[in-house]
């Protein structure tokens, strides 16, 4: 796999300083889970995908246990077209007709998946694909959307009710990095598949495996309050304040809004949203002191996730 080099123009010294600044953070987060969603917006190009494969093999190089969970909106809908079949998206959930759902799990688990696997194992083999219906990971309850406060019937879309990680922990303690497709079978009915949102899958597997970061990789700089305000990107909420925007906010940022919101409410550290669309953000987010995107805590912050004036 080609690295991106350091600009010649840092002196040596500044080189150094920028692999010291990493130590803290590298020690502070050795051997914790990370979850990381990578969404179908923020794989729009070839380099993109790269740096984003690059970060996550530096990541469990040095250490970390990073889970990638993957979206594939954008190229879920490539496909319906293609195929001549409408689609549309209420209060951000694609309404998924049983001839919707076989694209979406081809998509899914056949496409996206085995291309985020091989471009994770260009250079190594530790990635390994998995969907929520391999070894009981997920299972789901049909869900509506809310849309104008409004419950609306979405077909077959799925919320997460049960997780049972152990087949992402097993793969964790051999050293590889799951890659995780978001479709789950129907609690009530195994043979029946759902349609979950990503975000919403990563955050539900976040929760069950007690991680301690979850990172949401999109084609926006984060979180507006008052989209699409430039000068209302929020860098850092608490969950309180966050339930209370929700209402406020439309398309894609419900699920990952609901999904930071669960997250940091269900025992995980810290959710983030942060630019898929810059190369490397994310390993900046986590071994820099620069925080980027928007970050979601909760309320009370325990004592053991504060290092300095930082929260880990
Ligand atoms: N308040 C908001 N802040 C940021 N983005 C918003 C907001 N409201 C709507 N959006 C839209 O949500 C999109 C991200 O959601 P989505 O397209 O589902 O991303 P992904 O594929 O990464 O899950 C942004 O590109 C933006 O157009
Ligand atoms: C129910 C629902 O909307 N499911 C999503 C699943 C993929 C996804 O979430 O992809 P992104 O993360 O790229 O948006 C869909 O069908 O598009």
């Amino acid at each position: 796999m080609t690295t991106t080099a350091l600009p010649t123009s840092l002196t040596p010294t500044q080189k150094a300083s920028v692999l010291l600044e990493a130590m803290p953070w590298l020690r502070a987060y050795k051997g914790a889970t990370i979850v990381i969603k990578y969404g179908g917006n923020a794989m729009v190009d070839d380099a993109l995908k790269r740096a984003f494969a690059q970060d996550v093999l530096f990541l469990h190089q040095v250490g970390l246990r990073p889970v990638v969970v993957h979206g594939g909106g954008p190229q879920i809908s490539a496909m319906l077209a293609r195929l001549g079949i409408e689609s549309e998206f209420k209060g951000g959930l694609r309404v998924t007709t049983p001839e919707v759902m076989d694209v979406v799990r081809m998509v899914l688990t056949g496409g996206v998946q085995r291309e985020l696997v091989s471009l994770l194992n260009e250079s190594g083999s530790a990635a390994v694909g998995i969907s929520g219906e391999d070894g009981g990971l997920l299972r789901a309850r049909q869900r509506l959307a809310t849309v104008d406060g409004e419950s609306v019937d979405v077909g077959l879309v799925g919320d997460v009710v049960e997780v049972d990680p152990r087949s992402v922990t097993e793969l964790l303690d051999q050293g590889r990095i799951p890659v995780v497709s978001s479709v789950a079978p129907l609690v009530a009915d195994a043979t029946t598949v759902l349609n979950v949102n990503a975000d919403t899958a990563a955050a539900a597997l976040a929760v069950a495996l007690k991680a301690q970061k979850l990172i949401m990789l999109t084609d926006v700089e984060g979180l507006y309050s008052n989209w699409p305000e430039k000068d209302s990107l929020v860098s850092r909420i608490g969950a309180d304040a966050l339930e209370a925007l929700l209402p406020e906010l439309s398309s894609g940022m419900v699920p990952k809004m609901e999904a930071c919101l669960r997250a940091v409410r269900g025992g995980v550290g810290q959710a983030h949203v942060v630019d898929g669309r810059q190369p490397h953000s994310m390993l900046l987010e986590i071994v820099t002191d620069d925080g980027v995107g928007t970050v979601v805590h909760p309320d009370v912050i325990p004592q053991s996730r504060t290092k300095g004036g930082a929260t880990l």
